[in-house]
């Protein structure tokens, strides 16, 4: 069993209602030390929120908080934002437009002498490549540079745990790849723990250990990203990740199901009844197409995307049955082709 005292952070039973309507009903989560964990799920399910409680910005109406071994939310004690060694970084970074970049980031070192102030800033601006722009403005600045102030801010006070609320969703998709792996080897090297919330899948992917999908007010699952994508749990988490084929399916032995396909077979033992009636979920890159004229579905339409294509083929069965396939290049619509589906972990969801 994990102690508490080995995790960065331990959410217990965590409830939040706004004005009499629940938020949170129940939030459990771990984080590790040194780990990054994303929060994933629709509009409103409560990601800021849950940032904000773990901040001390907002008071639970129920459940526990531990930082570092530390409780810092219970039923009897609510320690103050500024005494929970945790940095926040927010969406729009909420710098002060009137003060420098040097100002920005020593804004809440005030009670520290100038050598040690000198000292910090040095030292975090280095970590942030932004050493030659300490006399700049934050209009002076692009979106990116701008972000990293609001990091060197964070990691002036040294926090044990970083929360960021979107912290790329304001920066240029060119530049954002770069950002997200730059700022992942800053966590990582200075073993900084961090929880962080986005509305992109790539983002998150790109930048967490583990991710937390919620769904109506509480974690629907919680893995890595590839368990996530490749094995969810509920067809919810499946599609939230990503482009899914729901095919019918008859279970035919431990291993393998029947389909409109033909018989699809799977790596890993399956724990459901010889017979049954299933859904067989299939991403749309773990289809694959070949030209025949024997073939048994037909190119509907197709999407260029550069590094991929989307298509849609339709199957010639009674009803029709439409398919979406990513493929490396793309085909002519009206193309007669046969379909195979690579070989991994079949998932499969109740029809209902
Ligand atoms: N101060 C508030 N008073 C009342 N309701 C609020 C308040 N703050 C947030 N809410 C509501 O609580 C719910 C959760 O809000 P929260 O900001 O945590 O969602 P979120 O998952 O971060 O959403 P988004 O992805 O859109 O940012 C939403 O329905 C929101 O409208």
């Amino acid at each position: 069993m994990t102690t508490s005292s080995s995790l960065a952070l331990r959410i217990s039973d965590l409830h939040c209602s706004y004005a009499g309507v629940d938020i949170l009903t129940g939030l459990d989560l771990d984080l590790g030390k040194n780990e990054i964990l994303c929060l994933l799920g629709p509009s409103g399910c409560g990601k800021t929120t849950t940032l904000k409680l773990i901040a001390g910005l907002l008071p639970p109406t129920q459940g526990s908080i531990e930082i570092n071994g530390q409780v810092v939310d219970n039923s009897e004690l609510n320690v103050a934002p500024e005494k929970r060694n945790v940095g926040m970084i927010f969406q729009d970074y909420a710098l002060f437009p009137h003060l420098t970049v040097t100002d920005n980031v020593l804004f809440s070192q005030y009670k520290q002498t100038k050598a040690k102030q000198k000292e910090t800033l040095d030292n975090v601006l280095k970590l942030v490549n932004l050493t030659e722009f300490a006399d700049r403005y934050p209009h002076q600045l692009s979106g990116g540079q701008q972000q990293r102030v609001a990091i060197a801010r964070a990691l002036a006070n040294s926090p044990e745990l970083l929360l960021l609320d979107e912290p790329f969703s304001n920066i240029d998709s060119q530049v954002r790849h770069h950002l997200i792996e730059e700022m992942r080897a800053l966590l990582k090297s200075h073993n900084m723990s961090a929880i962080f919330v986005t509305h992109s899948k790539e983002e998150a992917f790109a930048f967490a250990d583990r991710l937390a999908v919620f769904h109506q007010g509480k974690i629907e699952q919680l893995g890595t990203p590839s368990e996530l994508y490749n094995r969810p749990a509920t067809r919810f988490v499946a599609d939230f990740l990503g482009k899914v084929n729901y095919l019918d399916a008859v279970v035919l032995d431990e291993y393998s199901v029947s389909t409109a396909l033909g018989v699809i077979s799977g790596k890993q033992k399956l724990t459901v009844t010889v017979g049954a009636h299933k859904l067989l979920a299939i991403r749309p890159q773990q289809l694959k197409l070949a030209l025949t004229e024997q073939g048994s579905a037909t190119i509907t339409q197709q999407q260029f995307l550069g590094m991929t294509t989307h298509c849609t083929i339709t199957l010639a069965e009674e009803p029709a049955i439409e398919l979406s396939v990513s493929m490396q290049q793309p085909m002519v619509i009206g193309d007669v082709v046969s379909v195979t589906v690579d070989s991994h972990d079949l998932v499969l969801f109740d029809r209902d």
